[in-house]
Order: structure tokens, then sequence, then C-alpha cells
């Protein structure tokens, strides 16, 4: 178990309704934007020192985005950087307008030609935050738009401006963050792949909300939440010192034929880092040199293979009730129908991923007996539910359909989405395009396999999705985004871990 709940992901209402409640409890307005803005202008003077970035643009919006762009303006100002606003807006909301009047008293100069920041070292966006209502005009978009071609690191602050708070959509134009603080609790279309080139890299700024007021606003189920580092207390495993390998867990991996043998290897190179007691890897007769030679520790089954050289069905005396989870479908092809009924008819913990999931597909109805996680990336997952595509954005589809499979369902991708059958949503916000290639979804399916044969499958899940990602970051730092093949990113699981828990050593 994690100590803390993860965060949560909220919409605009949930936290306007989240301030509102604040405010009503006594805290001013003032007084929070205040202690917002100094502490924007904390992390900012971190990022950016005056002495490499001296010279400040500020965009600067009618409300209390702009109010807190307003503060760090003023706060930079103080602390010695040369600072400009542009501020094409007259009407402002009263905060907004006290604290443009301050700045101008302290000679802040005020531009409403963004071209006038063009030599800046650094732009702060504060032009809208999660307030933004309509698409932006089109003279502000022909702003933004130049903004987002100079060469200079932009800075948002809460939402980069014109992207739609809950869906990341863009709404005309928005400004191209080279980094997002999100202010207080992570907005949910920040965590949508689509926003990502417009947010870059995101992070959380906390601004100490009762937990108390979060609960009470989002109620008990369901509830989003962000993943972050306290995955890393879901791993490693616990180990008895009296513990014997038939205690660490068994898993069977299924996969491989003759058009791809690779993958499942992939999957055993992965599931071997977990620790699990014993491994057990089925594959079609032609491949069981290769797997044995390359994984010696597992048992390896050969099976008998189709026309094509897929798995024509498990051996009769494979024993699929002595192991504790099965993780199935790498490399399997289309043909190996019956292997998916066998490992379904089990009722064993299973983690279906890739061909596995394409053969479920076309099952009616889905012969379902047992606890299972579905792995698809976006093109599986609109084969497996296709009523569902249509329907509102990714989170809303993949929430929909656990619900509808009564599946833990992972749906893949930059930030890949986790989704229970009871409606709970887990973002992983932490990723790396370097994961963008052929065999890392298959180092993923092995690695929750072997945790998920040693304990149970949420945590299994979760665990499983933040060490992957977090194992191509180690492994994009040391060979570049372009060197993270499956091999490196196996290779990187478990120093990651260890650098992360230096006492499991
Ligand atoms: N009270 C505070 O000090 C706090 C401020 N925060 C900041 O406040 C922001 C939300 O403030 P607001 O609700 O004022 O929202 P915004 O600052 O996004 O501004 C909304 C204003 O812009 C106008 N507007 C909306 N769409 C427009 C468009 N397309 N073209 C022109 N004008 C448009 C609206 O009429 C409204 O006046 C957050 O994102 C955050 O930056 C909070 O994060 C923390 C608490
Ligand atoms: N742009 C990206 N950023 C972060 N992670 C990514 C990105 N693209 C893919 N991934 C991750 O890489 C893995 C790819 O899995 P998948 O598509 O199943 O590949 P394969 O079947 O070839 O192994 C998933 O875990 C996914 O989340
Ligand atoms: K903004």
């Amino acid at each position: 178990m994690v100590s803390q709940p993860f965060p949560s992901i909220v919409t605009t209402s949930e936290m306007q309704a989240i301030e509102a409640a604040m405010f009503a409890a006594g805290l001013p307005i003032a007084a929070l934007m205040e202690k917002v803005g100094q502490r924007l202008s904390d992390r900012l003077c971190c990022l950016y020192p005056v002495t490499t970035h001296p010279k400040v643009g500020v965009l600067a919006g009618p409300g209390h985005n702009g109010g807190d762009a307003l503060v760090v303006a003023r706060e930079l100002w103080h602390r010695g950087y040369t600072v400009t606003v542009w501020q094409p807006f007259s009407r402002l909301k009263p905060l907004t307008a006290d604290h443009a009047k301050y700045a101008r008293f302290l000679g802040i100069p005020f531009t409403s030609e963004v071209a006038e920041l063009a030599t800046a070292n650094l732009i702060v966006d504060g032009v809208f935050g999660f307030g933004l209502e309509r698409s932006v005009s089109h003279e502000l978009g022909a702003a933004f738009a130049q903004v987002n071609q100079w060469c200079v690191p932009r800075l948002s602050i809460d939402v980069p401006s014109g992207l739609c708070s809950d869906r990341g959509a863009v709404l005309g134009t928005a400004i191209q963050a080279t980094r997002t603080l999100c202010l207080g609790l992570w907005k949910r279309g920040l965590l949508m792949d689509e926003a990502l080139p417009w947010v870059g890299e995101a992070e959380l700024l906390a601004f100490d909300i009762p937990a108390t007021v979060i609960d009470n606003v989002l109620g008990t189920m369901p509830r989003r939440y962000c993943l972050d580092s306290q995955c890393w207390q879901l791993l490693p495993l616990a180990r008895s010192p009296i513990t014997h390998k038939y205690r660490q867990g068994q898993l069977l991996l299924i996969g491989g034929s003759a058009r791809f043998g690779g993958s499942i290897l992939l999957s055993a190179l992965a599931a071997r880092c977990t620790g699990v007691g014993m491994l057990v890897v089925a594959v079609p007769n032609s491949l069981k040199p290769l797997v044995l030679a390359r994984v010696p520790d597992a048992i390896v089954v050969g099976c008998p293979e189709t026309n094509t050289g897929a798995i024509a069905h498990l051996p009769a005396d494979l024993d699929l009730q002595r192991v504790q989870a099965i993780a199935c479908g790498p490399g399997l092809t289309t043909a190996a129908t019956t292997v998916i009924e066998q490992v379904l008819a089990a009722g064993i913990p299973t983690v279906l991923d890739a061909d596995g999931l394409n053969i479920l597909a076309a099952l009616s109805p889905w012969p379902l007996a047992a606890p299972l996680v579905l792995t698809p990336h976006l093109g599986e997952f609109r084969r497996l539910f296709p009523d569902l595509s249509a329907e509102g954005d990714r989170l809303e589809q993949v929430q929909a359909a656990a619900a509808h499979s009564n599946c833990l369902v992972v749906l893949k991708g930059a930030r890949t989405a986790i989704a229970t059958p009871a409606g709970n949503l887990w973002i992983n916000p932490a990723s790396t395009p370097a994961l963008a290639r052929g065999g890392s979804g298959d180092v993923l399916t092995g690695l929750i396999g072997g945790l998920l044969a040693q304990q149970e499958l949420l945590h299994s899940t979760l665990g499983g999705v933040w060490w992957h990602a977090q194992a191509g970051l180690a492994a994009a730092k040391q060979w570049t985004t372009l060197g993270v093949y499956p091999e490196r990113l196996v290779d990187a699981l478990l120093p990651t871990l260890s650098a992360k828990k230096p006492d499991f050593l």
C-alpha cells in the first residue's frame, strides 16, 4: 500500500468547487493568489536564475491566471529581473486590476505589442488558466503563434493558455509551453496524450489544499489519480528470509510464433526482474531452443504448432492450475484462438496483451472466468471496444471499457491510463517517447505478469506501469531517446529500482 492517496486529477468545475470551499471557509482570495504567486516565483527562480535569464516577458490575461502572472512579474522585478508585461485586455477582474495597478506604480513596463517581448530570455504565460470558456480570438491567436516561434523557454502558469483544461484540446491556438506549473491539483486536460506537445514538462505546484476539502468535493468513488513516486512503495515485493521458490509465485508466459519470435522472450526477460519464483514459458516447439538459450532458468514448454507456426493449443500435461498468474499474447498471432480459450477457462489471474487481445475481440461473448488485466494500445483498444470508441475522450472510453468488461484496463500511450470496473482511474504522468518502439509493450506484459504471480492485480498493474516508464526514463538518460531498445529497457529495470530503494540491496 502507499502511505498517502495518490494526487487527485480534477476537472475545471471540480477545481472551482474546491477553491470556492476554501474561500467560503475564510481563506481570502487575495491571500491565495499571493501564496500561489510566491510559490511560482520561487520555483521559477530555481529553474531560470536571474544570472542566465535576466529578461522576462510576462503575458498577463484578464482573470486570475493573469493575476498570478502579475504577482510573479512583481516578485521577479524585486528579485532583480528585467520584466515587461504584455497585457492586451482592458477589462480585468478586480484583483487582477489591483495587481496591474501596483505593477505600473513600481515602474514595470506594460505593452500591448507582443513583439516587444521578443528579446526576453524567458516567457511567463499567464493569459488563461482553467477559466478559458471559448476559442481564443484571431488577434490573440496570432500573438500566441508569434510567441511560439521565438527560441526561448515558455513557462505556463497552471495550463498553457488556449488549451482546454478538461479535455486537453487546443481552443483555436495555444501557447506551446516548455514547462507547465500546474497549480494545486492536476488538471485532467494536462494528462491527455494530445495535450503533451503543448504542455511540455508538467509539474505540480501544491498550495496546501486541505485533504478534507478535496474529499468533500470529489466524494469517495469513483476518483481519478495521478501516479507519483509513491509507486516505489509498491516495489520491490517483500521477501521472507525463509521463503523458497514455490512461495515466490509461478508465472506462465504464453506467446511467440514463427512470425514473431522475440516478443515473448522480451516478456520473459522482464518477468524475471520481478523476482518471480518460477517462470514457465510456453512457445511453439520451434522456438524452444531460442528461449532456453536466453532464459536458462525458465521451464520452457514446447507447444504443437499450426501450419503458420502459431501455437495450436497448450499441451495437455501443462497444468494451468499450478501457476499463480498467466501473461499471454505477445507474438501469438491471431491463429491461436484455442490458446486464449484454454487460458480464459482456467480462471487464473491473467494479463492479456497484443494478439491475446485481438483474439479476445473476436470472441462473443467473452468467456471471462478470472481476474483479467487487458493492456491494449489504442489500436487494440478500438478493436476490443468498437462500440465505445466513438463516445467521449480516451479517459472516458477507458473507464467505460473497464466497467463494461469487468476487467482492469490499461490503455497504453504517452500517458498510460488504468481503469477499474468500479470507475477509478490512474494516469502515469511521467514517461518518455523513447518507449515508442516495437517490443516496449512486451516488456510491460512480462513485468505486470511477474508481479501478478506474487500479489494482487491492481498493485501489480500500477507498480508495473510506473516501473516500466521509470526504467524507460533512466535508459533514455543513459542511451538517449533513440537508444532505448527493449533489451536495454530490461537492463535498466533493476538498476532503476535499486537506485530508488538502496536498502533493498
Ligand atoms: N484565486 C487565486 O488566487 C487562485 C488563482 N488561481 C489561478 O486562477 C486561474 C483561474 O482564474 P479565472 O477563473 O479567473 O480564469 P482565467 O484566468 O483563465 O481567465 C478567465 C477570464 O478570461 C475571460 N475569457 C475566457 N475565455 C476567453 C477568451 N477566449 N478570450 C478572451 N477572454 C476570455 C473570461 O471571461 C474571464 O474573465 C487558474 O488557472 C490559476 O492560474 C488558482 O490556481 C489558485 C487560486
Ligand atoms: N510517446 C510515448 N511516450 C511514452 N510512452 C510511450 C510512448 N509511446 C509508446 N509508449 C509506451 O511504450 C509501450 C508500447 O507498447 P506496445 O504499443 O504494446 O508495443 P509492442 O507491442 O511493440 O511491445 C507502452 O507501454 C506505451 O505506454
Ligand atoms: K496560462
